[in-house]
Parts: C-alpha cells; structure tokens; sequence
C-alpha cells in the first residue's frame, strides 16, 4: 500500500510482511477528548486493514506517566502522582475499548523504563552529543546541525528565530532541549546527573530502542501538533545515539476541530471519550473520522453528527432487509463467486491509496443502495467485510436463531391471516429484538 510520509513528503510503497509500528500516547492526567481519539482510530483502521493482508505488526505505545500536567493534578486533587495516572490510564484503555479499538501489541508507561531512559542520556552525554548545565541535561544540536528540522521542514536559523524556542543562559544553542530535568516538585530519580525526570522526547525515543532492539522501525505515527518539536527532538536523539533513522515513514494526522479551533483540553473546547459514548453509537465517530482524508483538518459540527446518525439508520434499516429475507424468503449468506468482486477490489483500491477513506464510504453508499435494490448474497457478504475491516463492529449483525426465525415467520402468517392483535404482539416483540 501506499502511506504519505510526513519526513519525504511524498507517498511511498509499504511492502513488508511485518511492520514495527510506534505512535506517542496520553499524558495521562484527563480523560481523553475525540480529538485524541483521532490518531488511535487511524491505526486501529490502518492496521485492522494490513492485518487482512496477512502482515504481522508489532505495535508498541506509551503512556506519559511521568509529566508537569500530572504533577498539578495530583497537587490539585490531593493525590499521589501515581493514582493519578493510574486512574487515567485505566480510564484512557477503557475509552479505546469502548471505541472498539484493538490494543497496541505492548502498552509501556514509562516510569518503567528509568534505568534505560538514564543510561540512554549518558551515552548521549559520552558521545558529546548531550550535555548538563545548571543541573539539567540538554541535547546538543550544534553537532547534529544537519540532520535538524528535516521532518518539520525548517531550517535551524528559521527555528532559532521561531517565537516558539525560549531562551535559556543554561543552553549552547537556543534549539537544545532537555534530556533530564532538574526539579522541585513532583517525584524525582537518581542519576550520574542529578536527581531529576526525563524529558517527553527522550521518553518516546527510548522506548522505540528498548522494544524494537535499536533498529529503524516502519512506522512512527502521531497527531501533527507533535511534528515538532516532539518528533523531530525523538528523531534527533535516535540518530544521535544510533546512527540510524528513528523511522522509515513518519504518519501524522490532521486536528479534530469544533468551531474551527483545535480541540484541546488545555482551550477547554472538547467533548470527551466517554460523553460522546454516552450519547451516541461510539461507531458513529469512526465513520466521522473516514469522511475525511487523515492528514487533512476535520472540524465536528451537529450536522456532521446528523448526517452520521442518518448513515448508521440506513444501514440499520438495511440490517432488518436482510435478516427478513433471511427468515422469510431462506436467503443463504453462502458467497457465490470465491473471486474478490469489484468492490472489495475498488476498497482495496482505495485504502492502498493513503487510506483514501472518503473514497471507501461513498463504495459503501453504492454497495448499500445496491442491496436495497435486490438482496445479493455476494453484496451482503462485501459489505460485511468491508465494515468489519474498518473496524464497525457488528453494527452489520446478521446473527440470527432459528428460534428468531421461527417468529418472524409466525408474525408473517398471523399478518396474511388478518390476526392484527397477535401480530402486533409479536411485532413489539421482534422490534425490542431489533429484528425488524
Ligand atoms: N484536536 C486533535 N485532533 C487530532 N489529534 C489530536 C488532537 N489533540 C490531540 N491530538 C493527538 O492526540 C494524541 C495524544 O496527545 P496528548 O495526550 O499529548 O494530547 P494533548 O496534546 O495533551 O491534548 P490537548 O492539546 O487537548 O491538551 C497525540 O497524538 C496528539 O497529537
Ligand atoms: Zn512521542
């Protein structure tokens, strides 16, 4: 398949039989809002497909544990840090359940990984690429001058000049930033430094060395916000250290926007996991994220809401279609022809191409009104693995007993044999069921 490269900028062929898979998950100190649901929905949908492909994934994410916004929440409730992150991280893997999100291979918090975090700022020390000023650990990126800014895009001095880089008499270079950080509050560790935390970007880049054995994994995925200076600060210490890329292919998906702006906990603007489960079928925010290539902005709105609350009726209605069909006329889900049909062909079409998901819905739109004009068996059973892939659920469930059969039967004959009392009996019945 074809993926965008955010480190190339162009796409480019994947054709491994196994991939190495990395993205940067919460910091967990809040529930987690829709918009982080984005780039976890994303891989879910990438890697249900690859899977379908027989290609092997080995997809590791962290927790962020350890961090300042942790800290005040912990101070603010009274708490130690660890039940902090411990309550949201269980309330951040329930969240993924609820969005029937496949978990990662491995999930690594990454208070587990200290040992390795200050042995990899010491090499970094060693090999003269890190250095400790007023009691902190900082990278320097004088001497990896020409590696820096490639996956943003920016040149050094442009970054240097940039409003986003603080100034700081500790630092060689106004762009290092800080390995190990010297600090007050919250809990600290022992090293050949200083006692201290590690630093967000060192987190991530160690933890992609310790699991995947120092290699150049396939791919590192992430929302764009973290392009820089999260993963070109990963990138460059991994290369510091290994010599090597950190990853062949850099993924990064567009914001989740509602009235235009980011949705962001620190700007207050989001709906929540769990309130958006809460109130709606969590598949209807899988089928909002495919209306939009993932690279590009999505802004949610209710008439998006609307518009997927009208999908899943259609398929609902579709569902029921079929299942009397099943019950009534002996309609058998037995696949005629053993050879893709073209629109598992266009689907694999589509989604080799970027994941070019606008694409995949409206050949669910066709495929839908096709069965609606007459029930086929081939059709039903390509609407049900394309659904499946993308990772819907059963929300296409065709599951019925004979027990069911038998009564949709019954309601037919007591309707031809004008028992209207007794059929609406049973009609009530079979409509709690969802069966009609
Ligand atoms: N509005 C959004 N749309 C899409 N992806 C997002 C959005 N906000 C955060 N993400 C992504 O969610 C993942 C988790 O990130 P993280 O926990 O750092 O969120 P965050 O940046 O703290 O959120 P916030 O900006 O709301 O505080 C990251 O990959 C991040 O890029
Ligand atoms: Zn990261």
């Amino acid at each position: 398949m074809k993926l965008y490269n955010s480190l190339t900028r162009t796409a480019e062929l994947l054709e491994k039989s196994v991939l190495n898979i990395y993205s940067c998950g919460p910091t967990v100190y809040n529930y987690i809002h829709i918009g982080n649901a984005r780039p976890s929905i994303l891989m879910d949908v990438l890697i249900r497909f690859l899977e379908t492909q027989n290609i092997e994934i080995n997809f590791l994410q962290n927790i962020t544990d350890i961090d300042d916004k942790i800290i005040n929440k912990a101070i603010e409730q009274n708490q130690s840090e660890e039940i902090v992150s411990k309550q949201f991280t269980e309330a951040y893997l329930n969240d993924l359940k609820s969005l029937n999100v496949k978990l990662p291979n491995k999930i690594t918090p990454i208070s587990e990984k200290m040992p390795e975090m200050i042995a990899f700022i010491q090499a970094l020390i060693d090999q003269g690429d890190a250095y400790v000023s007023g009691g902190n650990v900082y990278f320097n990126i004088n001497k990896q001058k020409a590696n820096y800014g490639q996956l943003s895009g920016r040149k050094i001095e442009e970054l240097i000049s940039g409003e986003r880089v603080e100034i700081d008499l500790n630092k060689k270079n106004p762009l290092d930033f800080t390995l190990w950080k010297n600090t007050d509050i919250g809990k600290k560790w022992n090293s050949p430094f200083g006692e201290g935390r590690p630093g967000w970007h060192t987190e991530c880049a160690v933890l992609i060395e310790d699991y995947f054995k120092g290699k150049t994994i396939d791919i590192h995925a992430g929302g764009i916000d973290l392009k820089f200076p999260h993963h070109e600060n990963e990138r460059i210490q991994y290369i510091a250290k290994n010599k090597i890329e950190l990853a062949n292919l850099w993924m990064h998906n567009g914001h989740l926007t509602m009235s235009g702006e980011k949705m962001s906990k620190s700007l207050g603007n989001v709906i929540l996991v769990k309130e958006f489960v809460s109130q709606y079928n969590p598949n209807l925010l899988r089928w909002i994220f495919l209306t939009t290539n993932y690279k590009q902005p999505l802004n949610i709105s209710d008439d998006l809401i609307e518009q997927a609350l009208k999908f899943f009726e259609k398929l609902n209605n579709l569902r029921k279609k079929v299942i009397k069909e099943i019950a009534l006329n002996n309609f058998n889900l037995k696949k005629i022809n053993s050879k893709d049909s073209l629109y598992v062909q266009d689907f694999f079409k589509f989604m080799n191409d970027d994941l070019n998901t606008p694409k995949v819905l409206s050949l669910i739109e066709a495929l839908i009104k096709n069965i609606n004009n007459k029930v086929d068996a081939n059709d039903v059973v390509d609407l049900l693995f394309i659904l499946n892939t993308l990772g819907f659920g059963n929300v296409f469930n065709l599951d019925i007993s004979k027990e069911e059969i038998a009564q949709i039967k019954k309601w037919k004959d007591l309707l031809d044999a004008n028992d209207f009392v007794e059929a609406d009996k049973l009609r009530d019945k079979l409509k709690t069921k969802g069966l009609i």
